[in-house]
């Protein structure tokens, strides 16, 4: 369903060009759920924007559908992009309109007649149960209902395609497994081929069928949830470790009690 092939892209910046994402190679099946996990840096996000070309790559294919978006004129391309909906960590709502008429500006944007958005915006919000909130503003939801209000904007032209950028990054643990529920059911229910970028294996463990990890703009491992699960897939490279092992690793030097430095103070002075 999505085939990046050879995926490149270069940033040009004052002390020269800096490749953000490395050659990448992935195939994610339809109707899946792809995770991209790594550090902060190691260029998920620029290879998600990749996906629909927000980001065009310097160089690489990018398939969705069977077709490749680089070869796409620009009317094509805005086309094409109406079946790739897109959430982000800071949600993106218009705070001077209601959650309905977020959700419509997508339809605007995808030529629907006016009198047909206001219902397919119902439509979408009633997916993720906020049907009742469509005349509330930004200012009157929680951080979780924003970002449903995302979601609902994103799935209102009936994309094939989700892409994730860190959705749960800006809510609090329990938003986020909510977020991920309605993720996990809209990509169940609708068939949704979803990608998600996140840096929590948390977040991967509940949702992802599939996992890249990537480091310095390269994908240095891949695996399926079920080989984690069952126990047999073994990390080739240490960041593939430390992510899979989820550790939290501190390097605080211990300090004797009564040395007049509280734990506080060394976390952040010492
Ligand atoms: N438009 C740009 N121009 C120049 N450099 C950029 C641009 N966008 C991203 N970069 C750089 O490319 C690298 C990868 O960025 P990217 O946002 O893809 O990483 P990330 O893994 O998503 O990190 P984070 O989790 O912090 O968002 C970073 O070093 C970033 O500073």
């Amino acid at each position: 369903m999505i085939t990046l092939r050879d995926v490149t892209t270069v940033f040009s910046t004052p002390t020269g060009p800096y490749t953000a994402v490395d050659g990448a190679h992935l195939e994610i099946p339809a109707g899946s759920i792809q995770g991209i996990i790594g550090f902060s840096g190691a260029g998920k996000s620029t290879l998600l924007r990749n996906i629909n070309l927000l980001e065009r790559p310097t160089s690489g294919q990018v398939v969705v559908g069977g077709t490749d978006l680089t070869e796409l004129s620009v009317e094509e391309l805005r086309r094409a992009r109406h079946g790739i909906g897109m959430v982000f960590q800071n949600f993106n709502l218009v705070n001077n309109l209601t959650a309905a008429k977020n959700v419509e500006l997508s339809l605007k944007f995808a030529g629907v007649a006016g009198t047909e958005r206001r219902r397919r915006a119902l439509e979408a919000l009633a997916i993720v149960d906020l049907a009742d909130k469509a005349d509330s503003y930004p200012a009157a939801l929680s951080g979780g209902q924003k970002q449903r209000v995302a979601i609902a904007r994103a799935l209102a032209t009936e994309p094939a395609v989700l892409l994730c950028d860190e959705p749960t990054s800006a809510v609090d643990p329990r938003t986020t497994t909510s977020v991920l529920q309605y993720l996990a059911d809209i990509n169940r229910d609708l068939g949704i081929t979803t990608v998600i970028v996140t840096h929590e294996m948390n977040v991967v463990r509940a949702l992802a069928d599939h996992v890249a990890v990537m480091e310095a703009g390269r994908i240095v491992e891949r695996f399926a949830l079920a080989e984690l699960e069952a126990g047999t897939f073994t990390p080739a490279t240490a960041i593939g470790a430390h992510l899979v092992a989820d550790e939290i690793v501190l390097d605080r030097r211990r300090t004797p009690v009564g040395a007049g430095v509280t734990p506080g103070e060394e976390a952040h002075h010492g």
